[in-house]
């Protein structure tokens, strides 16, 4: 678990961090949304102990990030956005040498390293010079690395960044196998759709200030108040269209280029939406489907972080 209370970044006169403060629950994969310099490796590195922030705090499991540094430490696991490989090493050695540097025994790291290969899918490369593997082949390694101790918290500053769409296909299946490991994963990316598909919670950091948190479904119905919705008629376009736009919660109505589509905003909870839903039967509106939709986390990113909307 990590609790983050009005952490906050001064660089000189600038504030990198801005008061932020954070609840990230125990197995929860939290993905961390912002335009570069908003702020994410800053609070990854504080989180990560190795920068000071200028006041608020943290906590790790309970440990606080100022107070016990070396108990935070032993919790996380951290990938920064820039890490050095050291060339004269293959994979194996590589990890060899941080296993060693956490005080693991010889014997244990013989298990233990091979285990790590696998699961990064590297096992065929053990042999091979680290500065000879892919970019998506090193930042696996690095992965392996920040999961040497078997912390409980990751750490990963933008995992998936510079990676084709395929080496990101594989960075995201060996996340879901950490999250079914029941490690809470703390990720930053700007890959927005892919964070929404990977996390089970969002927050939107713009300029030092958290600016939103939640599910994108969440965030989108705070952002807006109300849930995008599509029907899809079989015949009688216009009187269903007429039907929609008759009720008071209804907005923003428009009507598709199939000729047989209608999208709206709807304001209300579940127990409304179903009462729409009967309303339309009982009017024998011709409807073929109702159905809300997802929203594109990239809309709603920046809807957000152009003004849209104040936390
Ligand atoms: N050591 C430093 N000295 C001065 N300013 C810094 C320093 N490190 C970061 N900053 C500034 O603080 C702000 C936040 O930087 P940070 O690296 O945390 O952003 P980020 O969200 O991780 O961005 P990116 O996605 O580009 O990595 C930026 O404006 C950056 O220029």
């Amino acid at each position: 678990m990590i609790e983050i209370i009005g952490l906050t970044k001064q660089y000189g006169k600038f504030t990198a961090l801005d008061h932020l403060d954070l609840h990230i629950g125990e197995g929860t994969v939290f993905g961390f949304v912002g335009q570069n310099g908003a702020g994410k490796s800053t609070t990854f590195s504080i989180l990560a102990t190795l920068l000071a922030p200028t006041s608020g705090t943290a906590f790790v499991n309970g440990y606080n990030i100022l107070k016990d540094p070396k108990k935070v430490r032993e919790q996380i696991g951290y990938m920064p956005d820039f890490f050095g490989v050291y060339d004269q090493l293959k994979a194996e050695e590589y990890l060899d040498f941080y296993g060693a540097s956490y005080g693991i025994s010889v014997n244990e790291r013989k298990k233990l390293i091979p285990q790590l290969l696998e699961l990064v899918n590297l096992t065929d490369k053990r042999d091979s010079y680290v500065d000879l593997l892919s970019r998506g082949m090193k930042q696996r390694l690095c992965l392996a690395r920040s999961l040497i101790h078997d912390p409980e918290v990751l750490i990963l500053d933008e995992p998936a960044s510079g990676l084709d769409p395929r080496a990101r296909i594989e960075m995201r299946e060996i996340l879901k196998e950490l999250k079914a490991m029941g490690k809470t994963i703390l990720i930053s990316s700007h890959i927005l759709p892919e964070l929404a598909e990977m996390c089970d919670v969002i927050g939107i950091i713009d300029q030092g200030k958290l600016k939103a948190q939640g599910s994108v479904a969440e965030i989108q119905e705070k952002l807006q108040g109300a849930k995008s919705m599509m029907v899809k008629v079989n015949r009688n376009i216009e009187r269903a269209f007429a039907f929609f736009e008759d009720n008071p919660d209804i907005s923003e109505i428009e009507r598709h280029e199939d000729g047989a589509s209608i999208q709206f905003l709807f304001k209300g909870n579940a127990e409304a939406q179903q009462q729409l839903l009967k309303a339309c039967i009982m009017q024998e509106l011709d409807l073929v489907s109702f159905a809300e939709i997802e929203t594109d986390l990239e809309d709603v990113f920046m809807e957000i972080t152009n003004g849209g909307m104040e936390s």
